[in-house]
């Protein structure tokens, strides 16, 4: 028997995920339906499936599932999504809202606009992300033919972020599967390659575990903001510039935690039978 459940495709600067609120609509096998949405051809085509839950200790909980199937620990573009998706949905009227991950709780800021008559929309959320823990800020890292120096960050999530001369040069197909599943990391990681072009402003390319080259990713962002930091790159204060536009990171100082301020936008929602 097919169950119908609705979907609504959303993206946070070009890195797109499937939303399910599973208060409404429970989805039993994720990692394998995340393969199955994914799938640019046979099915939605994403970065992978985000579900959106009740929590017992925060007003709203998210699971996050790559485009492989494979959990992740967490996810900022999905979480200024879901802070959207929430609110434009009126499953809350709050500004502030608390989110239950896997890798703690966040909280997220939104930022709205008025509609017509009484109602309003999300435009931007900043997301406090925590403190971020930093491991290796100079890894030399042999894979295939290339040799790198990289920081390794965690954000929750481990991210390996290499500065670079001239990002256009980078073989990102080539070294980022290579990189991704470097004996260095069992548990496999993101890879960002970044070119600073100021004291407040990078350029970054991701290759994401377990979903491959995406538009953006939000941890990557906050992992490369504190990684430009620590080397002295940039300030605390700094533009991330990805494929599918900017995310601004501020690591402040007297908390040490990480703000992730950016846009969340609806694409289209549906319903399919699963
Ligand atoms: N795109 C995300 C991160 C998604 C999870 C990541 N691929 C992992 O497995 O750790 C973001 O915006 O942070």
């Amino acid at each position: 028997m097919t169950e119908p459940i609705r979907f609504t495709k959303m993206h946070g600067a070009g890195n797109d995920y499937i939303y399910v609120n599973t208060m409404a609509f429970p989805v039993r096998n994720p990692e394998e339906l995340a393969i199955r949405l994914s799938a640019p051809h046979t099915g939605i085509g994403s970065d992978g499936l985000v579900l959106i839950g009740s929590s017992k200790i925060a007003d709203f909980s998210m699971r996050i599932f790559n485009a492989d199937g494979s959990e992740a620990m967490m996810c900022g573009n999905a979480s200024r999504c879901i802070g959207k998706y929430v609110y434009d949905k009126r499953l809350t009227n709050k500004k502030n809202i608390t989110l239950e991950t896997l890798s703690g709780i966040k909280e997220l800021q939104l930022t709205t606009r008025k509609l017509s008559g009484s109602h309003e929309e999300v435009t931007e959320v900043t997301v406090d992300m925590g403190c971020p823990v930093i491991g290796e800020t100079a890894l030399e890292i042999e894979a295939g033919d290339y040799f790198y120096t990289g920081t390794v960050i965690s954000m929750g999530n481990l991210h390996l972020v290499i500065f670079v001369e001239d990002i256009t040069n980078i073989n990102l197909p080539v070294i980022g599967p290579l990189l991704e599943c470097h004996p260095l990391f069992p548990n496999r990681t993101n890879v960002e390659f970044v070119q600073a072009l100021s004291t407040d402003e990078v350029r970054m390319k991701v290759w994401e575990r377990g979903s491959g080259i995406t538009q953006a990713c939000g941890t990557g962002a906050c992992a490369t903001a504190v990684a430009s930091a620590v080397r002295g790159k940039t300030g605390r204060k700094t533009k991330v510039v990805m494929d599918g536009g900017p995310l601004t990171i501020h690591w402040d100082e007297s908390s040490g935690h990480v703000y992730m301020t950016g846009g969340a936008v609806k694409v289209f929602e549906g319903e399919l039978e699963i």
